[in-house]
């Protein structure tokens, strides 16, 4: 009897601790070891675990179903609980139960179809890592169709979720399938990685092809190309995790992925499709991600469940101009077998999951994606792009995981169907800056210097999110300590930085001060400048010796370290050459049209509006196209849609470059009436950009606000008019802006967006709401739009990986906004620590509004501190706490400062953790509030005592609209009841 007792005293506490973090894996694995050990049999399972119910109205069915069944029942679960959540302190403290007759029914042999159900904990642990391979093994011996494959890897479940589908589904087939699948997970466990449980080794020469491949892939990826002339840096030593994250948030996986993630099934969303895609703004580290992941591959550290890999460049793709085949392609452009170059082909089909395709820049590749020329057949020949795009959709090579990366402009509707998932690279964190800077310099003193640098300049920190930027500035940190604090503001700023760095490090030329360095070296900028423009133009990036002839570019600019010789060239002969890196031929570009005199008229028409204008290919750079390809562009003349980041790019320099700062750059290598002509036209572009935006904003319907949401080109038009640094071109471009809600989700925005935007937002005339939600903004960031907080009534910052040191600094500067009214920061990772700045904000603004605070890590004691500042509080209206963990420790503290609030119209605190006894407090402000018309209560373990209370409170309260108390601690027949009672209650 006492057992029964413990799981009746303690039920909420045990739904606590298996519910409370939002996972049913706890829940889970009780049932597996209940089901295992006989104690539930298969009806009570189904009965307990009702898809797309509520997890704790889940839990309670179990708990309810082991009392009724007795006290044996309930000593083994509180055994099982305890082996599932050892940690779960208190809970259960005084339980003796022990799972030790779970090892003991493990041994116990029965029939296959038993054995699924007395091993269930363990085969499940087993089966999580070789999903894939259990089904591949089901399907080949014809026991299992696509259909039930489809049905066990639904992307929404994790992977051990997975694994139970995948046992419950075989058991119901009977025995012969379970034998199959014992078998299958026996092989694995003897012979440890996916790769070995082929029983067969593979053929000589696919393994003699194997070294070569991965010695040459490993020999291309331990450096790089950035560190190429000026220093000998491996990437081992340098390599530093970039931000990955899942594209497609709704799977229900939130965080930081790992490269291992890429190729592995978190986050997939279409089981069809091969193809992984890597996006990530220009710099953020994509080509170096692929460089990593080659290099542990080849290296056997990573990736070894494929035999073979691949890598491809979009780039060099861009010159291979014959028609081939598949065979031609990848033995040409990544590894030539010796020997049987067929059977190792033919190898390469039959095991299409042994295969790995990585094709880095797809954004780069002449052609824009199209499912227009179809190929199916491995040996038809066909222009590269062609191939690319075949392979990416699966028509070939159906099977070989493939992983493209691209800057996210460049991928349209048309691709994303074909994918299999879609992860992004955001750039380093604040912490992966630290660790880049220490690990760039290997004196100590230099790299805390640095970094010292960049706590004091913020807009330069937040530059360095961008890896290439952090590169940039470590590389130069002599200019960087030397020069004055603040001085380093903008992109532009810091690519001017390098470009004297690298003069003055390269030239034998006695390093020049003042602005004469340019001067110079004015010869060597503009063939420089000539040749990347035109290879803008051209979606050109690789360039011949008769390029580099054309634009006049000499051995001795060569020389200054810009531009690299391109590596692995096998299909031309002669030397070609790229930029050290994209970005930087396109500050090229942009010196190009700033500096020539003879740039036609519209030229800047062209970067700033690609598409209205005709394309920039020039003929010398005609010659590096095929010829389809040159008609196709004499045709349209028109830019291509994966010209256009690299041409904004360019444009944004171009605005840096003429800005007033930098001038008197130009002042010796360029007559002034002609600069300033340009800087009137960058001017009138900017501000007919954003005009044209705002011209876009619907009227509101009648009783909503004026909101604008912010449409492609409007962040990169904000960041043109940052870059030019005058607040007289700002001020012109808002003057007009008239929208009471500004909406800015999903845009890619870090905290180099968070400067620009502040940059212009501080001058509109009207305050405004601004919606950041779903961005990366952080702390960085959140520094970053403290110049415009005085013109926000409203943020919100939901999901965007804010700390309580981004809000310490928030909040100091809104206390002192008259206007900042509300501020919505659901998901974020706020912590108790921060309540003591809310609390001071309630006490010091007494006209704010709304708090909303979901979704983070609040307990008792960040309640009580909240409570603190509510108590002296006369203007909230608005308090949301969801999915925190206040209790009702925390809920008592809330209520006895809310009782009075004559304010409060809706307050939230679901999921919480709230028993009776917090619902009891909670009653008080209903008893006592002349305002309150919403609480939600929604998914915390209240009984009926707690309603109970509710009830009566209502009894005295006309006003109040509706307590929501979905999902807690109470029966049918209970909910019946009071439902009849109190009509507002919903359940
Ligand atoms: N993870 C990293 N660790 C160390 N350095 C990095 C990392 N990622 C990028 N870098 C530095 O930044 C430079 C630019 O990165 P990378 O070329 O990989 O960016 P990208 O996203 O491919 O850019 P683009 O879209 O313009 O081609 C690298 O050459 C390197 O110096």
């Amino acid at each position: 009897m006492y057992v029964q007792e413990l799981v009746l005293r303690q039920r909420t506490e045990i739904l606590n601790a298996l519910c409370s973090s939002g996972s049913a894996e706890h829940l889970e694995q009780v049932l597996d070891i209940l089901l295992s050990q006989g104690e539930l049999i298969w009806e009570d399972y189904q009965n307990i675990q009702v898809p797309g119910r509520a997890l704790y109205t889940n839990a309670r069915h179990l708990l309810d179903l082991v009392y009724t069944k007795g006290a044996e029942s309930c000593r083994l679960f509180l055994a099982a609980f305890k082996h599932v959540l050892p940690e779960a302190q208190g809970v259960c403290a005084s339980s003796s139960g022990s799972c030790s007759n779970l090892e003991e029914k493990e041994e116990y042999k029965s029939s296959s179809t038993q054995t699924l159900v007395t091993q269930r904990p363990s085969l499940v642990s087993k089966l999580q890592d070789c999903i894939d391979g259990a089904l591949k093994a089901l399907v080949i011996s014809g026991h299992f169709t696509s259909a039930d494959c489809d049905e066990v890897r639904l992307p929404i479940h994790t992977p051990c979720q997975q694994a139970r589908r995948l046992l419950d589904h075989v058991r119901s087939k009977g025995e012969s399938v379970a034998k199959v699948l014992l078998e299958y997970i026996q092989q694995i466990q003897e012979s440890g990685s996916a790769l070995k449980q082929e029983k067969w080794t593979p053929p000589k020469e696919v393994i003699k092809f194997q070294k070569k491949l991965s010695s040459s892939v490993s020999a291309q990826s331990c450096f790089l190309s950035t560190y190429g002339g000026t220093s000998h840096m491996s990437l081992e030593d340098i390599y530093t995790d970039g931000q990955l994250e899942l594209a497609n948030t709704s799977v229900g996986v939130h965080g930081p992925l790992c490269l291992e993630d890429i190729v592995g099934t978190v986050g997939t969303v279409n089981e069809e499709a091969d193809t992984v895609l890597v996006s990530g703004e220009a710099g953020g580290g994509k080509s170096t991600l692929l460089q990593r992941l080659h290099l542990l591959w080849a290296r056997g550290a990573a990736f070894q469940d494929f035999l073979l890999l691949f890598p491809f460049s979009c780039r060099k793709l861009n010159s291979e101009h014959r028609e081939l085949s598949l065979q031609e392609l990848l033995f040409q452009h990544c590894c030539w077998p010796d020997r049987e170059q067929e059977e190792i082909f033919q190898f390469i089909l039959d095991h299409p999951h042994l295969i790995l395709f990585t094709f880095d820049g797809l954004d780069e590749l002449k052609q824009s994606f199209s499912d227009e020329h179809r190929l199916c057949c491995p040996t038809q020949r066909a222009p590269a792009h062609i191939l690319l795009f075949n392979l990416i959709q699966g028509f070939l090579m159906k099977g070989v995981r493939k992983v493209v990366t691209s800057r996210p402009e460049a991928v349209g509707p048309l691709l994303r169907e074909h994918l299999r998932k879609e992860v992004f690279l955001k750039g380093f964190s604040p912490s992966g800056i630290d660790c880049f800077v220490r690990k760039h310099h290997s004196d100590p003193t230099v790299a805390a210097k640095v970094l010292e640098s960049l706590q004091t300049n913020t807009a330069l920190l937040g530059l360095c999110h961008s890896p290439v930027l952090c590169w940039i500035v470590s590389q130069c940190h002599k200019e960087l300590l030397g020069c004055g604090e603040g001085s380093l503001q903008t992109i532009t700023d810091v690519y001017l930085m390098i470009l004297q760095h690298f003069f003055q490090h390269q030239s034998s030329l006695k390093p020049i001060t003042g602005v004469g360095w340019l001067q110079a070296h004015l010869q060597t900028v503009l063939h420089l400048g000539q040749l990347a423009f035109e290879g803008i133009g051209a979606t050109c990036y690789i360039f011949s010796d008769t390029d580099l002839k054309t634009c006049g570019v000499t051995e001795k600019d060569i020389c200054m370290g810009f531009l690299m010789q391109s590596k692995d060239m096998s299909s031309t002969h002669s030397k070609c050459y790229e930029f050290l890196h994209l970005t930087m031929q396109c500050f090229f570009a942009a010196l190009h049209i700033v500096l020539s005199d003879n740039t036609d008229r519209s030229t800047i028409p062209k970067v700033f509006e690609p598409r209205r204008e005709t394309g920039l290919s020039s003929k010398c750079f005609m010659a590096c196209l095929p010829s389809t390809d040159q008609q196709q562009q004499a045709s349209e003349g028109e830019a291509t849609a994966t010209e256009k980041p690299n041409m904004q790019i360019t444009a944004t320099f171009v605005s840096g470059l003429l800005s007033q700062r930098h001038r008197r750059l130009w002042l010796n290598c360029c007559p002034t009436a002609v600069t300033e002509k340009k800087v009137r036209q960058v001017v009138k572009f900017l501000s007919k950009g954003m005009q044209k935006h705002f011209k876009s904003i619907p009227q509101p319907v009648e009783g909503e606000k004026k909101s604008m949401h912010a449409m492609p080109g409007f962040v990169w038009l904000i960041k043109c008019i940052y870059e030019m640094q005058e607040s007289r071109i700002a001020k012109d471009a808002m003057s007009k802006l008239e929208v009471d809600h500004l909406k800015l989700t999903y845009c890619n925005i870090g905290p180099v967006e968070c400067t620009a935007l502040a940059f212009v937002l501080q001058h509109l005339r009207n305050p405004v709401g601004l919606q950041l939600d779903d961005n990366s903004v952080g702390d960085v960031g959140v520094e970053q739009l403290l110049p415009c907080m005085h013109i926000c009534n409203s943020l919100y910052l939901r999901n965007n990986n804010i700390t309580d040191e981004g809000i310490r600094k928030l909040l100091a500067k809104g206390m002192q906004c008259e206007n900042f009214k509300k501020i919505a920061l659901f998901n974020n990772k706020l912590t108790d620590a921060c309540t003591q700045h809310f609390s001071q904000l309630l006490k010091t603004k007494q006209n704010f509004l709304s708090l909303r605070l979901g979704n983070n890590n609040l307990t008792e004691e960040g309640a009580k501190q909240l409570a603190e500042g509510l108590k002296c509080n006369h203007s909230l209206q608005f308090l949301g706490l969801w999915g925190n963990k206040i209790g009702d420790e925390g809920a008592e503290a809330l209520a006895s400062a809310l009782e009075s609030s004559k304010t409060l119209v809706w307050f939230s605190l679901v999921d919480n953790g709230v028993g009776s006894a917090g619902a009891c407090a909670v009653a008080n402000i209903i008893k006592n509030s002349t305002s309150l018309e919403e609480l939600w209560l929604t998914e915390n373990c209240i009984t009926r005592s707690g309603v109970e209370c509710l009830i009566q409170a209502l009894e005295h309260n006309t006003h109040m609209k509706s307590v929501w108390l979905r999902n807690n601690d109470l029966s049918l027949e209970e909910v019946e009841e009071m439902a009849q009672r109190e009509s507002r209650l919903i359940f």
